[in-house]
Order: structure tokens, then C-alpha cells, then sequence
């Protein structure tokens, strides 16, 4: 049985707009299927906490998906395969899914599978990135912004974030941190930021953690410190080609288990969804999820990067 999971209104409509045409496509095929239509936030998790066998497809977004993830904990054993409906899309782009329809269903349908780690913050599940500090507040912003629905309905959405990036830029004051990766501590001063990636993507496409691979058991962080305002705006264009990583200011580093307290309160997203602020621990959580419809990476992304 396949169960769909439709959020008609991501990607301003998008979801919606898919599923008809999957519906078409369903129309010539003999599959046993279900449609579930997401009403409200986190009713994704709700319908997927019901599902107990079968596959589930989701016809949506990050944000869908991650409400997804979050129902499956207790039925860990149903994959999941995507057809990308959001703005976003960071998710599907890490997994190289098929952007086109069509081509995303018919590798569902194949039935090739990987299994994919997990990022996990008490009792929460995060698929692609976990953003401590100047990130939380961007997304929060994102996600509290009027112009958001407008800007994602002109195909804008990477735009709204870029917005939101300079209106808390000009605000935000950096903290003092103490981090934990695995059994080394560390103290850092100054701390923009720390992405914690278990997928190099987040806000439709910057690669803040290129190296990220979600299937080697292994976070790949970034901590930004120490930096001025103007460091950071002139630094900021590289992170959509993961350019950043070469900065003095940026530090990249990777482990397993991670844990963060802060001067003062950082607020911690994950996959764009606001989860609460620091003192926060993150786990990860090998091989939790998996994936239908995926073909292996071509290659790793930094051996496509024209670094400089
Ligand atoms: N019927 C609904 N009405 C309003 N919001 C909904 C509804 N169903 C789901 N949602 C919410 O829509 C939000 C956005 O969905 P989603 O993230 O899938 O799309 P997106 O934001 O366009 O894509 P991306 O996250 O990839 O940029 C989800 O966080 C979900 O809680």
C-alpha cells in the first residue's frame, strides 16, 4: 500500500498541482494507494504516527517532511520516498531525487532504497540541518515574515531569506559558547553561528556544510566566530557554493554527539522549524530513516566546487 501525504500548499500551491498530476499518473496504474491532504501544521505528524506498513510518499517540502520524520519515530521500519512540492527542496536536492515529477514517481516505483542518519535533539527528529544562534533567529523571522507567502508565490523564497538574513544581521549580537564533539570540549568566543549538517543544504540551496553526508554516521558542523558584520556580509554571497569554508573566521569540524550551552540564549532551528535554544544536545541516529526513489551521489559536491 502506498500512502500519500499531500501538502496541497507548499511551494505556494505547488503540492497541490503535483498531486494532480500523480493522480493522472495513478489513473494507469494498478497500485493500491491512500491520500492523506495535510490542514495544519504538524498534521503531517499525526497522519504518519496512524501509517504502520506500506510505503509513504510525501508530496510536499522540507517542512512537510520533517513533520514526517517526526511521526515515523515509532515505526522506523516504513520508507519514505519524496516527491518535491516546496520552495525549498533541501532535502530531495541532498538525496539527488529527481526534481521533475514524473521521474521522481517512477524511481519511487523501482523500489530502490538507501537508508539515511538522523539528527536528533531530545525527542525531535531533523533530516537535513540544525542552526544554533544567528540561524535560529533567520528562521524564525523567515517564519514569522508577512512577505513570506508573497515571495514564495513569486518563486522568491531563497530571496525572503536573504531578507531575513540582513534584518537580524544588523541586530544580532554573537555569543560566548562552550562546545562538546564527542569527548572534546571547547570554548569559543564571538559565535555567529553553528550548523550542525547531517545534509549539506538548507534555505533552498546554501551549502553551509559541503562535506555533509548523510550516511556516513557523522554530523558535519560550521562555526562562525569572531567575525565583523562587514566579514560576515562579504563572506555570506560564498555559502551558496560552500566558498565560506575557507575562511579563517569559520570553523569546520565533524562528530557524533554534540553539545552546546551559550552566554546567552541561541535559538536552534532544525530543518527550518523552530525547536527551542540552547543548552541543547544533538545526537545522531545511524541509518534511521529509509529513502525510496534515490540514486547515489554522482560525486562528492566539493569536487564540483570551483574553489578559488
Ligand atoms: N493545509 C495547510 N495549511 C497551512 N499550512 C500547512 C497545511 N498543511 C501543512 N502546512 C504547513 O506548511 C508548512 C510548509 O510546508 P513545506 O515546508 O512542505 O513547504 P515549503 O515551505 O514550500 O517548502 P520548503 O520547506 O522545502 O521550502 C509546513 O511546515 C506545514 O506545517
Amino acid at each position: 500500500m502506498y500512502h500519500f501525504i499531500v501538502n496541497k500548499v507548499s511551494g505556494n500551491g505547488r503540492g497541490l498541482a503535483i498531486w494532480k498530476d500523480v493522480e493522472k499518473i495513478l489513473a494507469h496504474k494498478q497500485l493500491n494507494y491512500r491520500v492523506f491532504f495535510t490542514s495544519y501544521p504538524l498534521h503531517a505528524t499525526e497522519i504518519s504516527k496512524e501509517i504502520k506498513n506500506g510505503v509513504i510518499i510525501v508530496i510536499g517540502g522540507d517542512g512537510t517532511i520533517h513533520e514526517v520524520i517526526n511521526g515515523l519515530k515509532t515505526s522506523k521500519n516504513i520508507p519514505m520516498g519524496i516527491i518535491a512540492a516546496g520552495s525549498g527542496n533541501d532535502f530531495a536536492r541532498a538525496l539527488n531525487i529527481p526534481m521533475n515529477t514524473v521521474e521522481a514517481f517512477e524511481s519511487i516505483l523501482a523500489g530502490t532504497e538507501r537508508t539515511v542518519d538522523i539528527g536528533r535533539i531530545g525527542d525531535k527528529s531533523c533530516a537535513t540541518v540544525i542552526g544554533i544562534g544567528f540561524d535560529g533567529k533567520v528562521a524564525q523571522t523567515v517564519n514569522a515574515s508577512k512577505t513570506k507567502k508573497w515571495m514564495r508565490f513569486l518563486r522568491l523564497g531563497r530571496m525572503s531569506y536573504i531578507i531575513s538574513v540582513f534584518k537580524v544581521l544588523f541586530n544580532y549580537k554573537p555569543a560566548n559558547i562552550s562546545i562538546k564533539i564527542d569527548d572534546q570540549t571547547e570554548e569559543m568566543t564571538d559565535v555567529w553561528l553553528v550548523a550542525v549538517a547531517n545534509f549539506p543544504y538548507y534555505a533552498g540551496g546554501m551549502a553551509i556544510c559541503p562535506n555533509a553526508n548523510g550516511n556516513d554516521g557523522y554530523f558535519e558542523l560550521c562555526v562562525v566566530h569572531g567575525m565583523s558584520k562587514l566579514q560576515f556580509i562579504r563572506t555570506f554571497p560564498g555559502v551558496f557554493k560552500g566558498k565560506h569554508i575557507s575562511h579563517p573566521s569559520i570553523k569546520m569540524l565533524t562528530g557524533k554527539q554534540i553539545e552546546i550551552s551559550s552566554s546567552s540564549a541561541m535559538i536552534v532551528h532544525g530543518d527550518g522549524e523552530i525547536i527551542g535554544q540552547t543548552p541543547i544536545k544533538i545526537n545522531i541516529e545511524e541509518k534511521a530513516l529509509r529513502v525510496m526513489g534515490t540514486s547515489p551521489p554522482k560525486s562528492k559536491i566539493l569536487m564540483e566546487l570551483p574553489f578559488s
